[in-house]
C-alpha cells in the first residue's frame, strides 16, 4: 500500500509579493513500511517538504494523499495524529519546565484520549527508557535520552508515519548509532513508515531504502540505496554527495 502519496507539491512562504516558492513540483510516493530519505544542499527545502507534509506548513498547492486518504486545506484530528515530526535538537523541541511525563501526557489530552497513565508508561518502555523518567525534567536528561523522549512524544498518539528531521545530527557520535538502531527497531516493531532528512549520507543509508537528492526546490534524482552504495548515480549533484561522505556510505 502507498502510504504518502506526493504529487507536484509546490510550498511558499510569504505572502504577495514577498511569497517565495521554496519547493517546486516534486512528486514521490512511499510505501507502508518503508523509509525515504530526502538529502541535498542546506537550504533546498528538505525540512519544508516535511512541514507540508507534517501539516505545519499550510501553503501549498498540489495533491498529499496519506494512508489512502486525499489531505484537503484542513485536516482533521485524526489526520493531522497520522504523522508525527521528530526534530534535530531535542532541547529546543521538549518544554524545559515540564516534566516528560508531563511532555507526553499533552498530546494525549489535545486529542481526548484516554488510557494515559498506561500509554506513557508503555511508550517509555517502547523507547528504551525506565518508567521513572516520567517524573523527571529534560535538564536531568543525556541528549540521546532527551532524543528518545521526543520519539516517545512522536509515537504517543500511535501514527503510521514519522517525519525525521535530522534525528541524531545534535547527538554526540556514540549516541547516534543508539538512536539510530532504536528507530529501525521501532520501524519493524511498529511498522511505521519514515520520511527521514539527513545531511549524512552514511544515516540515510542506514535507514533508508530509497533517497530523492534536492537542489534548489526540486527532486534531480531518486536513487535506491544499494545504487549509492555501488555509486551507480548520474546525476553531478548526487555524485557530489556522495563524494562528500566517501568512506561512510560503503561502510
Ligand atoms: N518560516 C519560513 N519563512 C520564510 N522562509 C523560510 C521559512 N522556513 C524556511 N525558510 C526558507 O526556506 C528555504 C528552505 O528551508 P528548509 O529549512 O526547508 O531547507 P533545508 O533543505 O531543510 O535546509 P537545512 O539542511 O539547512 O536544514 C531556506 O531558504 C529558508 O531560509
Amino acid at each position: 500500500m502507498t502510504m504518502i502519496d506526493i504529487r507536484d507539491l509546490t510550498v511558499s512562504y510569504g505572502k504577495n509579493e514577498n511569497e517565495i516558492q521554496i519547493v517546486k513540483g516534486v512528486n514521490f510516493q512511499v510505501a507502508e513500511g518503508e523509509s525515504f530519505g530526502l538529502v541535498g544542499e542546506s537550504g533546498c527545502g528538505k525540512s519544508t517538504i516535511l512541514g507540508a507534509v507534517a501539516g505545519r506548513n499550510k501553503q501549498w498547492t498540489g495533491h498529499m494523499a496519506i494512508a489512502g486518504e486525499e489531505i484537503g486545506r484542513k485536516r482533521t484530528r485524526s489526520q493531522l495524529a497520522l504523522q508525527q515530526m521528530v526534530f534535530q535538537d531535542p532541547f529546543g523541541s521538549i518544554h524545559p519546565r515540564h516534566t516528560i511525563g508531563r511532555t507526553l501526557l499533552e498530546p494525549l489530552e489535545i486529542h481526548g484520549i484516554g488510557q494515559r497513565q498506561e500509554r506513557i508508561e508503555k511508550v517509555l518502555t517502547d523507547v528504551g527508557l525506565p518508567i521513572a523518567f516520567r517524573y523527571r525534567y529534560p535538564h536531568q536528561l543525556s541528549g540521546g535520552q532527551r532524543q528518545r523522549v521526543a520519539i516517545a512524544r512522536a509515537l504517543i498518539l500511535k501514527p503510521r508515519i514519522l517525519l525525521l528531521d535530522e534525528p541524531t545530527s545534535a547527538l554526540d557520535v556514540s549516541i547516534q548509532a543508539e538512536i539510530l538502531n532504536l528507530l529501525k527497531d521501532l520501524k519493524e516493531r511498529e511498522k511505521l513508515t519514515y520520511i527521514l532528512v539527513s545531511h549524512d549520507l552514511a544515516v540515510v543509508a542506514h535507514l533508508c531504502n530509497r533517497i530523492a537528492v534536492m537542489q534548489n526546490g526540486t527532486f534531480v534524482e531518486i536513487v535506491d540505496t544499494r545504487q549509492l552504495i555501488e555509486g551507480n548515480i548520474t546525476h553531478p549533484c548526487t555524485r557530489m554527495l556522495r563524494d562528500g561522505s566517501r568512506g561512510y556510505v560503503a561502510a
